[in-house]
C-alpha cells in the first residue's frame, strides 16, 4: 500500500468509502468548508465510472483540481497515471503532501487554481517527455465552474480533455444549450469554440459527503486541436466580443455591441450577415458570431 492514509487502508480492508472519508475527516479534525465547495465523493462506482469516461490509462498525465482527501487521486495513480494535484485548502494540501510523500507519480501543489498566474508554465513542466497532452479530471467546487473553464478551455496546446463533476444543471447548460434555448449564453458559445462537449452521466447527490442540495453530472470537454483559422491572432478579442454580445440579457445584440463598435459598422456588418437589427445574441450560432466578428475586425483595420 503506497498511501499511508486511512483512505489507503480502506482499499486494503474493503470497508466502506463513506466510513473511510468520515474517519479521515475526523482524524484531520476538519469540518467540510462550504466556501470551498467541500463535498467529498463517497461512491466507489462513481469514481470508477469517472476513470472509465476519461479513458485513464497507464502513462497518462492527469491534472486534478481540488483533490481534497485524495480519493480520486489514489484511483488515478492505481490506473498508472501521474497526477498533478492542485489544492487550495491548507489542511488538505498538507495532508496530501504527507499521504503521497512516497508516491513519485503524485505532485501536490498547494495553490488556488484561479490565482495561479503561471498555470500554463506549470502544466508545460508537468507534460510528459514524449509530448502527449494532459487530461484534467476533477470533482471541483461548483462555484468556480465558469472561471475554471475560462482558464482551461483555451489551453489546447497543453490539454487534451477535461472531465469535471459539476452541478447537474450547469453540466447540461454548458454542454447542451443551443441557439434559441433559454440556457444559451456566452459560455455556451465559448465551450463550442474550444471543445466538443457532452454530459457523460448523472451523479446522485447521495454520492457525496456532506450531501449537497443538488445532483451532479460528469461533463466532458474534448479540446479542439486547432482554433477556427478566421480567429487566429484574435482569440482573446473574440472571447471579449462574445462576452460583450451577451452582456445585457434584455438588450438586442446591436445595443450590446454599441459600447464597443461605431453604429455604421454595426449596421454594415449586420447587413453583411443578413441579421435583423433586433436580433439577440441568444439566437446566433458560433459560425455566425465568427463571421460577424470578422466583419468588425476588417472594418477596424
Ligand atoms: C468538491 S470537493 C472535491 C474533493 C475531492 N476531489 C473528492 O472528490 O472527494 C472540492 C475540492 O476543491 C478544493 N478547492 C476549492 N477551491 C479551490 C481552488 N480555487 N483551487 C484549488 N482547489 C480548490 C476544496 O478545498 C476541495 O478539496
Amino acid at each position: 500500500m503506497f498511501v499511508s492514509t486511512n483512505i489507503g487502508s480502506y482499499l486494503a480492508t474493503g470497508s466502506g468509502l463513506q466510513t473511510a472519508v468520515l474517519n479521515e475527516l475526523r482524524r484531520l479534525g476538519v469540518r467540510p468548508k462550504k466556501s470551498l465547495g467541500q463535498n467529498f465523493l463517497v461512491s466507489e462506482s462513481v469514481l470508477s465510472d469517472i476513470l472509465d469516461v476519461a479513458c485513464i490509462e497507464a502513462g497518462d498525465h492527469v491534472v486534478e483540481i481540488g483533490p481534497g482527501l485524495g480519493v480520486l487521486t489514489e484511483r488515478l495513480v492505481r490506473k498508472g497515471a501521474s497526477v498533478l494535484a492542485i489544492e487550495k485548502d491548507d489542511t488538505f494540501a498538507r495532508h496530501l503532501k504527507d499521504a503521497f510523500a512516497h508516491v513519485p507519480a503524485v505532485t501536490v501543489l498547494h495553490s488556488d487554481i484561479l490565482m495561479l498566474r503561471s498555470l500554463l508554465q506549470v502544466l508545460k513542466t508537468f507534460k510528459p517527455a514524449h509530448g502527449a497532452k494532459l487530461k484534467v479530471v476533477s470533482n471541483i467546487p461548483y462555484n468556480i465552474t465558469s472561471d475554471l473553464l475560462s482558464v482551461l478551455l483555451p489551453m489546447r496546446g497543453a490539454l487534451q480533455s477535461i472531465h469535471l463533476l459539476l452541478e447537474a444543471g450547469a453540466a447540461e447548460r454548458l454542454t447542451q444549450a443551443q441557439p434559441g434555448d433559454k440556457d444559451y449564453r456566452a459560455m455556451s458559445v465559448i465551450v463550442q469554440l474550444y471543445s466538443q462537449a457532452r454530459t457523460c452521466f448523472g451523479v446522485s447527490r447521495s454520492a457525496f459527503h456532506p450531501v449537497p442540495g443538488v445532483d451532479s453530472a460528469v461533463a466532458e470537454f474534448i479540446l479542439h486541436d486547432q482554433l477556427d483559422e478566421r480567429l487566429l491572432e484574435h482569440e482573446a478579442a473574440f472571447v471579449a466580443f462574445i462576452n460583450g454580445a451577451f452582456s445585457m440579457k434584455r438588450k438586442t445584440l446591436a445595443n450590446n455591441l454599441k459600447r464597443t463598435f461605431p453604429q455604421p459598422d454595426i449596421e454594415k456588418c449586420f447587413d453583411n450577415s443578413a441579421l435583423s437589427p433586433l436580433v439577440r445574441a441568444e439566437s446566433l450560432d458560433l459560425d455566425t458570431f465568427v463571421a460577424l466578428f470578422g466583419c468588425f475586425q476588417a472594418r477596424s483595420s
